[in-house]
């Protein structure tokens, strides 16, 4: 269960990934962004990009799921050096949970200050309509009550420390600054703040489970995003997430509607340029350790 030495996705096969990739391009990204189900276009935003094939990438997972195109792209937004996962890894792909937070180490190993995650998600709470875009405060890690922890096995202290706080997971100052941006950019309407709770997938919810979640605190349910944040805020980066909420979650028995992955895609297509106005207009005025002003 828990990754041996030599598992590959230990420190060395981390930083072994990482060199190669600062061998391949002159990019140092400060800022690393992951693209949801169907939000890949977010990667289309960056200038002057290099572009890697997941396959071609030693140590890195392959995507599985239609909706997510399976490339790293390097690049600059408004003169911010980036990196973007076009697609992302989850647990029902089969990889081990380790496998699929493996690009949170290879980005702080790059040189990454600040993660930007996105999703598409379900909404559970009745105020939310399909198209709402829900900033991430805190989350639900349904499998890790289950020991489905990436941080589990061994600890490595050159990444972090054992017992990592996650009540400050998700950055408030940068809560404030999505929904400061939104507000200038007039998206106040569909702009929520919530709660995700994470499952395992690949199953969407039966009734029962979306009722339950709900009464439990849960405002959207996916299956991704909590891993890579645990990961990465285990190795000190800066947390942003958002849900685009693509469905609303089925909570009535007499209810028609089916969760399906087609209306997910879809519902990422209408929204994906308002996503990359927000998600650019807040990488331009985010601080790093270096000015690109
Ligand atoms: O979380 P992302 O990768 O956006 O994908 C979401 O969309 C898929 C279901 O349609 C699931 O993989 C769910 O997690
Ligand atoms: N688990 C889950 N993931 C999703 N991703 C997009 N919509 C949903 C949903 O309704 N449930």
């Amino acid at each position: 269960m828990f990754p041996e030495q030599n598992s590959g996705y230990g420190y060395e096969d981390c930083k072994a990934t990482a060199d190669w990739l600062l061998t391949q391009t002159d990019i140092r990204p400060v800022v690393g962004i992951v693209c949801g189900s169907g939000l890949g276009g977010l990667a289309d935003m960056l200038k002057d990009q290099v572009v890697f094939n997941y396959k071609d990438i030693p140590n890195f997972p392959q995507s599985t799921v239609r909706g997510h195109a399976g490339q790293l792209v390097f690049g600059t937004l408004k003169g911010r050096p980036c990196v973007c996962m076009q697609g992302r890894f989850h647990l029902y792909e089969g990889y081990p949970i380790q496998k699929i937070t493996l690009p949170m180490r290879i980005f702080k190993l790059l040189g990454v200050e600040t993660v930007m995650l996105t999703n598409a998600a379900g909404g559970l709470n009745q105020d939310y309509k399909v198209g709402d875009v829900m900033i991430i405060k805190d989350h639900i890690n349904m499998p890790g009550f289950a020991g489905n922890n990436p941080l589990a096995g061994p600890n490595d202290d050159r990444f972090g420390v054992r017992f990592p706080c996650m009540s400050d997971a998700y950055d408030r100052e940068l809560q404030q600054l999505a929904m400061d941006v939104g507000q200038e950019l007039g998206y106040s309407d569909f702009l929520k703040e919530g709660v995700y709770c994470v499952l395992g997938g690949p199953s969407f919810e039966t009734i029962a489970e979306c009722r339950m979640l709900h009464r439990l605190g849960a405002d959207a349910v996916g299956m991704s995003t909590v891993h890579e944040v645990i990961t990465a805020r285990h190795c000190g980066m800066r947390v942003f997430a958002l849900s685009l909420i693509t469905n609303q979650a089925v909570m009535d028995y007499e209810s028609k509607e089916k969760a399906n992955h087609e209306e997910v895609l879809q519902t990422g297509r209408q929204r994906a340029k308002q996503l990359e106005q927000l998600v650019s207009a807040m990488v331009t005025r985010i601080e790093h350790s270096q000015n690109y002003a």
